[in-house]
């Protein structure tokens, strides 16, 4: 979408509230020239961490996001917020069922200008956020473009996440996802672990997510800023 406050992103670094990251590497991350940060994750998600890694991130200037995945973390004093939408799980909750609790909880108290959906695609299975949401993850290629065609022309979400959280992704598939969108942001996230992979993420999506490797290599994960932003998307 263009003009959205998303719609530049070309790379985010994902910053989980349950794991350690200390000041030294924190301030690398937010002065990376990232154009985002997302706080965000799986699982031990709480009020209080995430309010302690908002703070901490907030002496930046750099676009700090939340993608909320429980009603007990909606924190105010982000930037932004992304809601998460499983598409392919046959349980509603993860779909619909705790989004619509959380709407009668907030309703009144969301930012809408602020706040866009993700249609997420969870496509790794041993990822966390396919145990947690029940998601189908063995799907041929035509049933990922079917969702996508679904989520971007019928339900006209803003943004899809194409998500191998762990593991690096079908760059195949991801470019197709993209090539098919005539709206929606694709994201792309999952096992970029050095420039030259983020590199071909970028060639292949609208906007790349970093993740995991920002915990054990934090030398690689600054290396993919220049990687994305050097790389056109094609
Ligand atoms: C003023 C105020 C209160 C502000 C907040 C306003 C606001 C925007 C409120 C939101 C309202 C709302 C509708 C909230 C919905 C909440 C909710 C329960 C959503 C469901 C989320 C969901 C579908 C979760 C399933 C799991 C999932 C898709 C998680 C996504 C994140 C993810 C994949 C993180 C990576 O996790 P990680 O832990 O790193 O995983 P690995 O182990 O694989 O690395
Ligand atoms: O942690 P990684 O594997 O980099 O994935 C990034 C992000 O898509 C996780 O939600
Ligand atoms: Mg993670």
């Amino acid at each position: 979408m263009d003009g959205a406050w998303y719609a530049g992103w070309r790379h985010v670094f994902k910053l989980d509230p349950d794991r350690e990251i200390t000041d030294e590497a924190l301030d690398a991350i937010c002065m990376s020239g990232t154009d985002a940060i997302m706080v965000g994750g799986s699982s031990g998600i709480t009020f209080d961490n995430t309010v302690e890694l908002m703070s901490r991130i907030r002496r930046y200037a750099v676009d700090c996001v939340l993608e909320v995945t429980s009603l007990e973390a909606a924190v105010p004093g982000f930037d932004y917020y992304f809601v998460p939408l499983v598409l392919n799980t046959d349980d509603a909750q993860w779909l619909i069922g705790r989004q619509a609790e959380a709407m009668k909880e907030f309703g009144s108290l969301i930012p809408w200008d602020v706040t866009a959906g993700e249609g997420y695609i969870i496509l790794n299975k041993d990822a966390t956020a396919a145990h947690v949401s029940g998601a189908r993850t063995e799907l041929e290629q035509a049933e990922v473009i079917a969702l996508v065609q679904l989520a971007d022309r019928l339900m006209r979400m803003p943004t899809i996440y194409l998500e191998y959280s762990g593991t690096f992704g079908d760059m195949s598939l991801v470019r197709m996802a993209s090539e098919t969108v005539s709206q929606a942001r694709v994201i792309y996230g999952g096992g970029i672990d050095n420039a030259e992979r983020a590199a071909e993420a970028a060639r292949a999506a609208h906007t790349v997510v970093v993740g995991n490797i920002l915990y054990s290599d934090l030398q690689a994960a600054l290396s993919t800023v220049q990687a994305v932003h050097n790389t056109p998307f094609e």
